[in-house]
């Protein structure tokens, strides 16, 4: 069951097309995250389908095709900004008047999303002695006031430091129990720490989308890992030469071998290496990062 349906979205600039042509669905439940560099039109996407911008063209269907998107939404903008003289309290009750509930409902609600979001130790400071991370928490806690089905948080963690990501990434694994999560990051480790599925973004285009692992063995390639003390480049040379091998990259003192078939070239890597007495001090198996699919897919 999708959550949200998006075609043929477009937004244009002038002669700038920031979106062109964006198609993609929302799984209920599933926590999606938007991947691209820095301006491949991820904000110009989420504001779109958070009603702050006009799409140029194309259209997009909610589940119970809601007249409204804003009343099935929650947002969190790339830059949020609050009313700092509150207290965390104070601005969630006052967000969740706005939305529509009542002071006592407000309240209620404040309090459960305060607990939520791990801020209840703060929760009668002012705001404008926060960390980032408890500004994102708490920015978070509010895009969630009206029980949205769709929560949309723009580079929810790409300003915090390694505490603070940490601890929105865990809220937001958290949250996968409880709504429809899509997320914009370029922190790939992140994206991959937290979402089921992935959009690729590059250029204002969905270049690859799908559940993450789907795209994995999509793109799957096996590769191993020699670290040396020195000298790397002289044993890629002989590397290079061998059939079986597909590819070798130079990373500092390590190479990156890329083989066809793990098993069988591990056990032919470990004779070669024995035999020719190599000064390999590390040998590893590695799994492909998202980060290195989401090169070989923009590649
Ligand atoms: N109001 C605007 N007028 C003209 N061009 C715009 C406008 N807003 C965005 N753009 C352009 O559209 C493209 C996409 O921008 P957008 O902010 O959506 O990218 P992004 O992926 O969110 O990048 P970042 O990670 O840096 O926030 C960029 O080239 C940007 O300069």
């Amino acid at each position: 069951m999708n959550v949200l349906e998006v075609t043929s979205l477009e937004k244009k600039y002038k002669e700038k097309h920031a979106v062109k042509g964006v198609t993609f669905d929302l799984k209920k439940g599933n926590c999606t995250a938007l991947i691209g560099p820095n301006g491949a039109g991820k904000t110009t996407t989420l504001n779109m389908l958070a009603g702050l911008i006009t799409p140029t063209s194309g259209r997009f269907n909610t589940l119970e095709n809601t007249r409204d998107i804003r009343s099935i939404i929650g947002y969190l903008p790339q830059y949020p900004s609050f009313f700092e003289w509150m207290t965390g309290m104070e601005y969630l009750t006052f967000s969740g008047e706005i939305t529509g509930l009542s002071r006592k409902e407000s309240k209620r609600r404040s309090e459960e999303l305060i607990n939520l979001v791990n801020l209840s130790e703060g929760e009668n400071r002012r705001i404008s002695h926060y960390s980032g991370g408890m500004k994102q928490r708490l920015g978070i806690a509010q895009s969630l006031i009206h029980q949205p089905e769709l929560v949309i948080l723009d580079e929810p963690v790409s300003a915090l430091d390694p505490f603070g990501r940490r601890e929105v990434l865990d809220l937001l694994n958290d949250l996968k129990e409880q709504t429809t999560i899509l997320f914009s990051t370029h922190i790939l480790n992140d994206a991959e720490q937290v979402c089921d599925d992935v959009l690729f973004l590059y250029n204002g285009e969905l270049i690859e989308q799908g559940p993450l692992n789907d795209i994995k063995k999509r793109h799957h390639t096996s590769s191993l890992k020699l670290s040396f003390d020195d000298n790397a480049s002289r044993y890629r040379e002989v590397l290079r030469e061998i059939p079986w091998i597909k590819q070798v990259k130079e990373k500092g003192e390590s190479l990156i071998i890329e083989v066809e078939e793990l098993k069988r070239d591990r056990m032919r890597l470990f004779t070669l290496i024995s035999e020719g007495g190599w000064p390999v001090t590390k040998f590893e198996s590695r799994e492909q990062s998202l980060e290195d699919l989401f090169m070989k897919v923009m590649r």
